[in-house]
């Protein structure tokens, strides 16, 4: 069987990580025998620069022609100064989003056993562990909702976002939570605000629907401003976390600098076909882009999720996911997440590729 995928490495620390994505499925490919072809788009800034656009058409095709898309990151300062639907994460990330429907957006974070001292939890907090899968709908609510705009003039200028959610869109994704939950720890914290907003009302009511049918699942409503407290106090009480698009954007920042930093924490957006786009959830880093010190862990566990869930491709993803493991847990860290008398032993973003894709290849 041969697969295509292609590869939207984007902006800032974007191709950095990704060359370190296409390192490991390499060496996953040799082992598995495995026959992906690659085939590479510009994407965000990048276009923009080489295209005059962040999604030109030739990078739409060409993902339309795939079985999966493997995204870095767009954006940065240098087109934060065009208009707002002509920059990169709203002229190309969310756009894509849309066109493919990739409702559902799966974010696992993990402590690992171990690396704890990672965390910048009190240490009696992290000791405890945790493991929290975020479902965050991705193609509704206020990032979508219409009508979205300015108006007016002087003083009286105004900006306005729509949040808005169909019982359709909310049960779609509350399936896929409580489906979750069963592989899980059974339980699913509902995330919202329902003492303000319209649309966590119905977000609740819908929720309480889908749980009938899944009475092996536990199921808690948890307000948003409560709920990135409570994860700072007892994050290991939560398994599944069911967020709208603004509140899961929110908790999954939270739940990867949990586990010690944004560059550990992957993503998959899929629709109900299972094409997927598979990125880390964190974004382009400017602040460290080229420097060659960026986590390519992300990145590298992205690949491990388009393996499983669009290819169905699992003893090849888990031997991704547990070379990574290895890496952590030998002590093989870039420097964020490092404390400062540690740093000069952070690897660089090229060095923790070589030992993932190495690890792959030996087989553990
Ligand atoms: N999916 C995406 O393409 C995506 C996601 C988020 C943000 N963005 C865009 O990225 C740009 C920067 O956004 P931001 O600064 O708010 O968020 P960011 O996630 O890029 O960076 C936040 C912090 O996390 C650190 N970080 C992120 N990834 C890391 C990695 N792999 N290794 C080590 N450290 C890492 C950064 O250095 C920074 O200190 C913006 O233009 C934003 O819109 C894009
Ligand atoms: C870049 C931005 C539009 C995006 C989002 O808000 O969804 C990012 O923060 C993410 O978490 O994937
Ligand atoms: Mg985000």
């Amino acid at each position: 069987m041969s697969y295509q995928v292609a590869v939207l490495a984007g902006d800032g620390i974007g191709p950095e990580v990704m060359a370190e994505a296409r390192k490991v499925l390499k060496e996953v490919e040799a082992r598995f025998e495995l026959d992906i072809e690659y085939a590479e788009y510009d994407v965000g800034g990048i276009a923009i620069d080489n295209h005059g656009c962040p999604l030109p058409d030739s990078t739409l095709k060409g993902c339309e022609a795939s079985d999966a898309v493997l995204f870095g990151s767009v954006g940065g300062p240098k087109w934060e100064h065009l208009a707002p639907n002509d920059q990169p994460e709203r002229g190309a990330l969310l756009p894509l989003r849309g066109h493919f429907d990739l409702f559902c957006n799966l974010r696992p974070a993990k402590l690992h056993a171990g690396l704890e001292h990672m965390s910048p939890l009190r240490s009696d907090i992290s000791s405890r562990g945790f493991d929290v899968l975020c479902v965050r709908e991705l193609t509704g609510g206020i990032y979508f909702g219409k009508p979205k705009g300015r108006q007016g003039e002087g003083a009286d200028e105004e900006a306005f976002d729509t949040m808005r959610y169909s019982r359709r869109e909310i049960e779609r994704i509350a399936r896929i939570a409580f489906e979750a939950a069963q592989g899980r720890s059974k339980k699913v914290t509902s995330v919202d605000k329902a003492n303000v907003l319209a649309c966590s009302v119905l977000w609740r009511e819908v929720v309480e629907g889908v749980a009938q049918d899944f009475p092996d699942v536990e199921l808690e409503h948890i307000y948003i401003d409560n709920a990135t407290m409570q994860l700072l106090r007892r994050p290991n009480e939560f398994d599944v976390m069911l967020c709208s698009n603004l509140f899961g954007d929110i908790i999954s920042d939270e739940i990867a600098m949990l586990t010690g930093s944004m560059g550990l924490l992957s993503s998959a957006s899929l629709n109900s076909s299972g094409f997927g786009m598979y990125e880390p959830a964190g974004g382009s880093a400017p602040d460290i882009a080229g420097q060659g010190i960026a986590n390519p862990v992300a990145q590298i566990l992205s690949a491990a999720l388009l393996l499983r869930h669009s290819l169905k491709l699992e003893d090849a993803a888990s031997a991704i996911e547990r070379a990574v493991s290895k890496a952590l847990s030998a002590g093989y860290l870039t420097g964020e997440l490092l404390s400062s008398d540690e740093r000069h032993n952070a690897k660089s973003t090229s060095e923790m590729g070589d030992f993932i894709a190495n690890a792959v290849k030996e087989g553990v």
